[in-house]
């Protein structure tokens, strides 16, 4: 079975096991949140957010090696905290791009020539469960491509301009049984992460080299390739406002107990 499986292909059987790294995505600063320093930095229960998410990787045994990818500036910072924490496998500490797109993409030539799976993880994560990197790992002997959701609890709503020029208006309510959010790591062989991000960024349409999430990425340029879902967490949330730190700070303090 190549790398690219197509959708058609009836499911197969595990494949051994590759090597897998741990990517942790930290290139931004932290707009939303409105600190000095990039949010990544903030320290919740006497770490940093983004050691947090190193140690996820860093204790799993499913995990080979860890890259990081830093706010310009602040790589010199993230060697020290990974010194500081005595993580083991971070081997390198890169500087991210100018987007999420473009780091992950620095990422990806970053591991080029290996044969690998990938599991692309937001730093701005930090309660990432063992659990769920098991799940991707295993999930990723059998399918080419993984996404960690989690069944939106809300209805969700989409928009579009009204007609009479009086803002957005809601023009569909999809059913919520088929709405997911979506969540990191986001998971994929590299041959196949990797092909759809050489498409993207050679389409003059990709504008801005702009996408919310990498899945995005995979299904828009390589839409014949499956994306598993993998249960994701309501602890795995992401820290995007001041109130998010908040929130993280209180599920880490309450232990992984809360949610079943
Ligand atoms: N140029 C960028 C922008 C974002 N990220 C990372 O992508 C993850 C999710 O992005 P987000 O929560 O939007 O982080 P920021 O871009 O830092 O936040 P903001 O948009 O508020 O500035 C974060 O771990 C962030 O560090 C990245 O690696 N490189
Ligand atoms: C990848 C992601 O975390 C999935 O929910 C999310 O899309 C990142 O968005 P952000 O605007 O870069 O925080």
């Amino acid at each position: 079975m190549t790398s690219l499986e197509p959708a058609s292909s009836a499911p197969a059987s595990p494949e051994p096991r590759r090597r897998s790294v741990g990517v942790v995505l930290a290139g931004g600063v932290g707009q939303r949140v409105g600190r000095d320093t990039p949010k990544q930095l903030i320290e919740i229960g006497g770490r940093t957010i983004i050691e947090h998410a190193i140690a996820a990787f860093d204790g799993a045994p499913e995990i080979d090696e860890v890259l990081v990818l830093m706010t310009p500036g602040f790589t010199g910072e993230v060697e020290r905290l990974v010194a500081r924490s005595g993580f083991t496998k971070v081997g390198r500490v890169l500087e991210g791009g100018a987007s999420r797109t473009e780091t992950t993409w620095r990422a990806l030539r970053a591991l080029d020539g290996q044969d690998c799976d990938v599991l692309l993880h937001d730093a701005a994560r930090p309660l990432l469960e063992p659990r769920i990197i098991t799940d991707c790992v295993a999930a990723l002997r059998v399918h080419p491509a993984v996404e960690v959701a989690i069944p939106s609890s809300d209805t969700v709503v989409v928009t579009a301009p009204g007609p009479r020029g009086e803002g957005e208006i809601v023009s569909e309510v999809p059913d919520r049984a088929r709405i997911w959010r979506a969540q990191t790591p986001q998971c994929f062989r590299l041959p196949v992460i990797r092909e759809a991000y050489e498409r993207a960024f050679a389409d003059p349409a990709f504008a801005g080299r702009q996408a919310t999430d990498d899945c995005g990425v995979v299904l828009r340029y390589l839409p014949d390739v499956p994306i598993r879902i993998v249960p994701g967490s309501e602890r795995n949330m992401k820290v995007t406002h001041p109130v998010d730190v908040l929130v993280a700070e209180t599920l880490l303090a309450a232990g992984a107990g809360l949610e079943e």
